[in-house]
């Protein structure tokens, strides 16, 4: 097995701008304050450094007079690479104006934006694959065909993708001849250790494209199991959120892991110490253990029906601290089906659905969570009959779990969560779900943030806090006033 390390990440400084609705703060990186990302310098071995991406961006013909200023791209494959839909004002993609008037709308006048690093972001890609080991050919489609295009200098890619694909594109692993042979029209998933630590291992998987997990930029499929690892370390793990965690490439993993983790530490303070939080579309479980091991929470549930992400929750439970005392569990679930069981007993909901957002009846539930409730209250409900449980979707479920008790003894609790935390990545999905659950009355919004998870493209990551209750915007209606038909309405109560 082949391992290679990469150079360490620049060190980063934080500048904050304040405009009239958002705050947006910039985490500007010694990547940033130069024109465009400095060159990958690999220790192993020297002879393969990559050449100064200086020359290719000072002398782009395709470069537009804006494109000189501080946040641009300044990629030459802007025109021909699908990957990146916007070339400037990186740190302020175009939804940010609508969303900060959505929010005020909406109650949340303090909309902030923290823009995060705008190039050399990427830490875990999947390309694809074509030509051959003396002719490759390694990137992402051209816009709308399926002809991939080489993209040496990706300005999205952390530095260390691009040596990688340097050095297998002069095939200096000694299996590239099995990736452009036998691996021929592979996805090739790639990931950077980008945090933190001082030395970068390089891992390397590829992906059979019949699976057709499809969307080079934004995967949030499930993969299948038909990973092969072909060289680097085989555990990749992340430094993120206060955790080791364990990334496979099978499991979801965000490709923006500053981003992510400047997002974690944000949540971390929604999330009073010693909640019980439950965590639905939890992929391996990253956002329910750092909450474990950051707020010392008393209880915690991740459900997620990616049966791949287990193995990564496990390896990631055992190196959580040992002082941890949580009640953790994992769960192969589909959250769509009776989502309130595993709500009950937790203060705190966190949810992270892919783009397409909520499942319908999750929203259903969540409107009618006083309800549901009021049921609790006499145990009708058999979403709250733990004990004697008999539907086969949830003993199958159990079956597939991972238990760790607390070492402490804890109380049996009924209730239902009255913070809802919702973490998004698909912009007009949020709108929908949020307009959903604010229409209920059940829920109202107390705080968002924006987060420049994808810069180059038009989405950004959401973090919305909501709490029970229709909140102080819904006015009551003033007594005396009533029309005859209201009249009739309170009578019916
Ligand atoms: C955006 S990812 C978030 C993963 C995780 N929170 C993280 O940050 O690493 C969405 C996750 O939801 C999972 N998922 C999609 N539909 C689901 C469902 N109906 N029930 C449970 N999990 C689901 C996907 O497999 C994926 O792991």
């Amino acid at each position: 097995m082949s391992v290679f390390f990469l150079s360490a990440p620049p060190s980063i400084s934080t500048v904050t701008h304040r405009s009239t609705a958002t705050t947006i703060t910039t985490r500007f990186s010694s990547l940033q304050t130069l024109p465009q990302p400095l060159p990958p310098q690999p220790l192993v071995p020297t002879s393969l450094s990559q050449p100064s991406s200086s020359n290719i961006l000072l002398t782009n013909p395709k470069a537009s007079p804006a494109s000189s200023s501080g946040c641009s791209l300044n990629c030459p494959h802007f025109d021909s690479c699908s990957g990146c839909t916007h070339e400037d004002n990186l740190h302020r993609p175009v939804i940010l104006h609508e969303a900060t008037m959505f929010f005020k709308k909406h109650g949340v006048s303090d909309f902030t934006f923290d823009t995060c690093r705008l190039w050399g972001w990427r830490c875990r890609a999947k390309l694809a694959i074509r030509g051959s080991s003396t002719d490759p050919l390694i990137g992402l489609y051209e816009e709308g065909t399926h002809n991939v295009v080489n993209i040496p200098d990706c300005k999205a890619h952390h530095p260390s993708i691009n040596a990688a694909v340097e050095l297998l594109r002069k095939g200096v692993f000694e299996n590239s001849e099995l990736i452009f042979t036998e691996m021929h029209k592979v996805l090739m998933m790639m990931q950077v250790l980008s945090l933190f630590s001082g030395i970068k291992i390089l891992h390397i998987d590829p992906y059979d494209e019949d699976e057709r997990t499809g969307y080079l930029r934004y995967v949030q499929v499930i993969f299948g199991n038909r990973w092969r690892h072909i060289l680097g370390e085989r555990d990749f793990w992340e430094h993120v959120g206060g955790i080791d965690v364990y990334l496979p490439p099978s499991s979801f993993g965000q490709a923006n892991t500053r981003a992510f983790d400047s997002l974690l530490q944000k949540l971390h303070k929604y999330v009073p110490v010693g909640s019980s939080v439950t965590d639905l579309y939890a992929g391996a479980g990253v956002i329910g253990l750092s909450l474990a091991s950051a707020r010392k929470c008393r209880k915690g549930i991740c459900v997620e029906i990616n049966k791949e992400s287990k193995l990564a929750f496990e390896k990631t439970i055992e190196r959580l601290p040992s002082s941890i005392d949580s009640s953790i569990s994992w769960h192969h679930a589909d959250t769509s089906i009776e989502p309130l069981s595993w709500l009950v007993g937790s203060d705190i909901l966190v949810v992270d659905p892919p783009r397409k957002g909520l499942d319908p009846s999750l929203i259903g539930a969540l409107r009618d969570i006083k309800s549901a409730e009021r049921k609790a209250m006499t145990l009708e409900s058999p979403i709250f009959k733990t004990k004697d449980e008999k539907r086969p979707w949830i003993l199958r479920a159990r079956e597939n779990s991972i238990q760790i008790p607390s070492r402490t003894l804890q109380e049996e609790n009924l209730s239902l969560p009255q913070t809802l935390i919702y973490i998004s990545c698909g912009w007009e999905s949020f709108k929908e779900n949020c307009v959903a659950l604010l229409s209920s009355n059940a829920w109202h919004l107390t705080k968002a943030h924006g987060f420049n998870f994808f810069p180059g493209t038009q989405s950004i990551e959401i973090l919305a806090v909501f709490k029970r209750g229709p909140g102080a915007s819904v006015k009551k209606k003033k007594p005396g006033k009533r029309k005859k038909n209201d009249k009739l309405s309170f009578k019916g109560q």
